[in-house]
């Protein structure tokens, strides 16, 4: 069987603030923090993927920027993939998540991050902090 690959966009706003979002489901990850992202479709590219999502999520059309890190495995087998966004048009909304929040340097870590999103944050924060 094929690994699942669930895509994650880190959307990178100015002042290095990135958005959070807050899971409203399943039970056992609900209230945790992720990168808005989900599941790659059969015959679908990840890049195609990570922007349907973000418009089915947020309501917005991002453009999709550098690849960060490898594949994140978490529960289930699946392994996630994250890229760095920007936002193209449209203000993030709440569409399926409990809340949305814009993390700033200084705030990256004020979310109970899920397993597999506290590193990623801590990659995308020393990718950031580079430049
Ligand atoms: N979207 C997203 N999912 C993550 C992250 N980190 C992490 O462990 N996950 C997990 C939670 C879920 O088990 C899985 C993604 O599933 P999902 O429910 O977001 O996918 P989907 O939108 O395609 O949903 P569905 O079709 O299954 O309803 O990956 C993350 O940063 N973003």
């Amino acid at each position: 069987m094929s690994t699942v690959v669930v895509v994650a966009a880190v959307i990178v706003a100015p002042g290095r603030r990135v958005l959070a979002a807050q899971r409203a489901e399943p039970a056992a990850l609900a209230g945790g923090w992720e990168f808005p992202g989900g599941k790659v479709e059969p015959g679908e590219s990840e890049v195609a993927a990570l922007v349907r999502e973000c418009r089915e999520e947020l309501g917005v059309e991002v453009s999709v920027g550098e690849r960060v890190g490898e594949d994140w495995p978490i529960d289930g087998g699946y392994v996630v993939r994250v890229w760095l966004c920007s936002l193209a048009s449209g203000t993030p909304q709440a569409k399926e998540h409990l809340a949305l929040r814009w993390l700033g340097p200084g705030e990256y870590y004020d979310v109970e991050w899920l397993g597999a999103d506290l590193a990623i944050m801590k990659t995308v924060e020393n990718l950031l902090l580079r430049d």
